[in-house]
Parts: C-alpha cells; structure tokens; sequence
C-alpha cells in the first residue's frame, strides 16, 4: 500500500514539475521576444498577479490608471504564467482592433462561458462569422424602430417610479435604471416581460444579478479557476442553481415563442397574437426556417447574449449620464432647451425622429462614455504575430486593449478628465485619430447593439429630464470607480430630483 501512495505521489510530483517547467521555458521564450517591453516586476509561473490577490474591487481601476501615467502608451504584465500586454495608445489600439485573424477572446472571457454558452461575444473563428453575418440583420434599423415603443413604455414606468420620491432628498437612481435596462431588453431580446421595475420578487432578475456577482467574484480569485474546485465551492453551487433559473427561463420563453410562431404560420395569420413587435428571438427563429441550423441551445445562446450584453452597459452609461448632468447644471439647461424644442409642452413618447433630433444630449451621452466607457477593457489571444508601433507581439499572449486610457490620451484631448460634450463638435471630432474614441470597439468585433444602445439611452434619459431636474450629491473628484462586469460608480448614483413643472 505504501509503495503504491509513493509511486502515486512520484507520478503527480513529476507531472506538476513537467508542467512548471514548460511554463518556465514558455516565459523565457516570451521574454526573449518581448524584450524591451517595460512593466512591472513579474516571478515565474505567479507573474504579478500576487498584488492583484490583495486588491479590492474598487482598487483596480486607481492601480490602472497609475500604470497609464507611468507607462504612457505599452507594457507587459503577467498575469500568473501568461503573458499580457497592455495598449494604452489609439495607434496600437487601431492595429489590434482592426485586425481580423486576431479575434478570439482572451480567458477572462471564459468565465461567461456556462451562461452565454459561444454565443456571439465569446465564440470566434467560423462559428463567430456565421453568427455575425445572420444576427446583423437583427440590428437593421428599421427593426431598431420598432424598439423604441418599448423603451418609451419602460421609460414612462421609470418616471412614474421616479414621482414616487421625496423631492430634494438623496437616493441612488442606479438600480432603478437598471431595472428599466433590464426590462427593455427582456422584452427587446425575448418578446417577454419580467416587470424587473414593478415586481420586487422575479427570479429570473434575481438570478441575472447572482450570476453576474458571482461570475465576478470567481474571475478575481485564481484558485477558484479550475471547473472541479469551483462546482465544489459553495459560491460555484449557488452560481449553478442561479444559473439553471436562467437557463430554464430562456428555454420556457423558446419553446412558447417557437409553437405560437409555428401555429400562426400554419393558420397563414398576418398578425401573430405573440404581438405584432419582433424581437430579436423572433428573428433567430425566422433564420432556422429560413435555412440556417440553428438549435435550442444555439438560439439560448444568442439570446442569453444579449440579455448579458445589453442591459448592464447601457445602465452603467446612462447612471454616469444623469451624474455628470447632475453636477454640471448649464449642460443639463442645454439638453432641456433642446427638448423643449422637439416636444414643446406635448407629454407623448418620444418617436425614432425625435430621438434622431436629439444631437446635444448625442454629444452628453458620446462625452459620457468617453470618460466612464461601461466596457473599459477588451481581451484578445494574439494567435498570428502582430506589430504594433515598434513591438512585435507574438503569437501566445494575450493583449488588453484599454479604451479607458485611450479615451483620456493627452495627445488626442486637451483636458481629458474634464466633462465637455463640445469634444463631440464635429469640428473637435474631424482631425482627432478615429481610435481615440472607441467605446463599442471596432474594427470586425465592434458592438452589434451600438445603435441600440443609443436609442435606448437617449429615450430613457430624455424622459427623465423632461420631467425633473437632477442635481448630484458627489462631484466628480471624489467618486470611486469599481470596475464590475462593467464600470460604474461604486456608491451607485446618488442624486436629489425636483420636478420640472415648477
Ligand atoms: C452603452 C452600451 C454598450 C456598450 C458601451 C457596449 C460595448 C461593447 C463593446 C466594447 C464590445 C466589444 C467587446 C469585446 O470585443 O470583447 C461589445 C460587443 C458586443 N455587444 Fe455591446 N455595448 C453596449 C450595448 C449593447 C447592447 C444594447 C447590445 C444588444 C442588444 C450589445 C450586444 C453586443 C454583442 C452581441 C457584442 C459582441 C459582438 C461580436 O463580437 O460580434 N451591446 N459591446
């Protein structure tokens, strides 16, 4: 028995030696070639990821930002074995961005992998190009026009939500425009309603929120990476049964929307009964009888996509909105002068026109996410050699494209942490480098919801100003940045409202 534990324990010793070593070899082969590259000070096999061990949450966008200032435009990190390297510059942003081999995700993105399944955002090579090619149509904006009754409907229950606060006293706006998000998309994505605004108690809500913390909270513990000790541990077991209320919620909706499609195709009706507005599932299934294959669980992954994708972004974008409105009155005054114009003293909803007509408060919002872009970092797999200014980045290691640096690059804005919606002037944005300003990405994985997005956070905005005034209680200076699934303000939006009418 004993000599069997040895030789056991030879084995496991020898495998667990191996693999050190052909990470150390790894790292030296990389380090040849990244010579030059500066950084911090990095051990074998544990990089420095040690200091990341002992980071909170709210620390990680301050630590960046002093690695911006200190290294101005690259450098290298190593993020346990794995090398990676940081573009801090719209020039080298443009080389990564614009490439179209380059385009698998990098591993963070495999923690969304048991939710989003490979759906659009995390799938690559033939897969992602078949997708992209079908679900683009998707977003033609003739379609896009028949979402803006949703978010006008949702927008008025956020306002009716919004009366109910005592005016001139302090709240955090935040999770009521998430809630908002989230029922705009639900309805956008699934042609179904969760009422995340009115009903306090919706599973499937509380499931989105547990699944995004927790997938979260695994991404930022390293020992938690391997898939048998993390479906062990009582934050992966809560992860699954949250993530099985997600998953049974979107294939319940499929299943409904497939059979009433089906029976309104065989009794050859025009108008469906599932409503006259399609969502996006609506255009999937259509895809399936139009040719494609798509089966159950390609279409929940395409689906769960955009519920992932398309409700914490745009929330994050428009809560930085109202607390940069907030805290700059003769700004706010200006899109209120414009409303005023579009809607006079009409109370109606607003129409796909007047969103287009709403070119200052475009400004606000395009300002808004230069400064708090909702997605501030993109990972890439380097899988074909790249050059970027000087460097050559090889194949094998992982690049971080930071569009929050690039968004406060000193050469392309001349006071990049003030807030000042004329850097969207068409004169200020003509001669400016065309990566300066990325917040969707670009280049062939740009965000496919980008026009959404803009409608949706111009209707949901402008309902609430044309309503009250907002004035923020925290200034800029002070506010601490926490870099979630997606950056937004640690201490939520805290603001007092007046009513407008007075
Ligand atoms: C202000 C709101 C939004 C921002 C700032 C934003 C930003 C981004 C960014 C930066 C990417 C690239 C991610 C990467 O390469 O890893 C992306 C991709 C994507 N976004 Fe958005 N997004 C927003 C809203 C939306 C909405 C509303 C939807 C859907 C309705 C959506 C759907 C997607 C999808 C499906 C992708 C993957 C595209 C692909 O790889 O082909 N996004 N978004």
């Amino acid at each position: 028995m004993k000599m069997i534990t040895l030789i056991l324990t030879s084995f496991a010793l020898a495998i667990i030696v191996t693999y050190l070593v052909k990470l150390s070899y790894r790292r030296y082969q990389f380090l040849r070639k990244l010579k030059g590259l500066p950084g911090p000070k990095a051990y074998p096999i544990v990089g420095d990821s040690l200091e990341m061990l002992y980071l909170k949450r709210n620390e990680l966008m301050k630590m960046n930002s002093e690695k911006r200032e200190l290294y101005k435009s690259i450098y290298l990190e190593w993020s346990g074995p794995f090398a990676e390297i940081h573009l801090l510059r719209p020039e080298y942003v443009e080389v990564a961005l614009k490439s179209t081999v380059n385009i698998t995700k990098s591993m963070a993105y495999d923690f969304l992998h048991d939710w989003l399944g490979t759906g659009l955002l995390t799938s690559s090579g033939r897969k992602w190009q078949e997708r992209r090619k079908m679900i683009t149509p998707a977003f033609h904006f003739g379609i896009l026009e028949d979402f803006v009754e949703i978010f006008g409907e949702k927008s008025r229950t956020l306002v009716e939500i919004l009366k109910k606060q005592k005016f001139g006293e302090e709240f955090d706006i935040y999770p009521m425009i998430t809630n908002c998000a989230l029922d705009i998309i639900c309805e956008s994505a699934m042609g179904t309603t969760v009422n995340a605004q009115e009903k306090k108690d919706s599973d499937y809500v509380r499931a989105v929120y547990e699944v995004s913390e927790l997938i979260l909270y695994r991404a930022l513990r390293p020992w938690l990476y391997a898939e048998f000790i993390w479906k062990m541990s009582s934050h992966g077991k809560a992860f699954y049964r949250n993530l099985k209320t997600l998953h049974d919620f979107t294939n319940k909706v499929i299943v409904e929307r497939r059979e009433a499609t089906s029976k309104k195709c065989s009794l050859n009706e025009s108008d469906d009964g599932v409503g006259k507005k399609k969502a996006f599932l609506d255009l999937l299934l259509e895809a399936t009888e139009n040719g494609h294959e798509l089966s159950q669980a390609d279409i929940r992954e395409e689906v769960d996509t955009f519920m992932f994708e398309g409700h914490d972004t745009t929330a994050a974008s428009i809560g930085w909105a109202i607390f940069l409105l907030g805290n700059n009155p003769e700004v706010q005054d200006r899109v209120v002068e414009e409303l005023n114009d579009i809607f006079g003293d009409s109370d109606r909803l607003a129409t796909i026109h007047d969103l287009n007509d709403m070119k200052y408060l475009e400004m606000v919002i395009k300002e808004t996410l230069r400064l708090y872009p909702s997605v501030p970092f993109i990972g890439r797999l380097v899988t074909e050699d790249m050059v970027v200014g000087e460097h050559l980045i090889p194949a094998g290691v992982w690049v971080n494209i930071e569009l929050f640096s690039v968004h406060r690059c000193r050469d392309h804005y001349s006071d990049p942490e003030k807030f000042n919606p004329d850097n969207f002037l068409p004169e200020n944005t003509k001669s400016r480098h065309p990566f300066a300003y990325v917040p969707f990405s670009a280049g062939p994985r740009n965000c496919i919801g980008q026009k959404f997005a803009l409608l949706e956070e111009k209707t949901i905005l402008s309902s609430i100003l044309r309503k009250f005034r907002v004035e923020s209680t925290e200034k800029q200076e002070d506010i601490c940045l926490m870099m979630d699934l997606v950056l937004r303000p640690e201490s939520g939006v805290k603001i007092k409202m007046y009513p407008r009418e007075q």
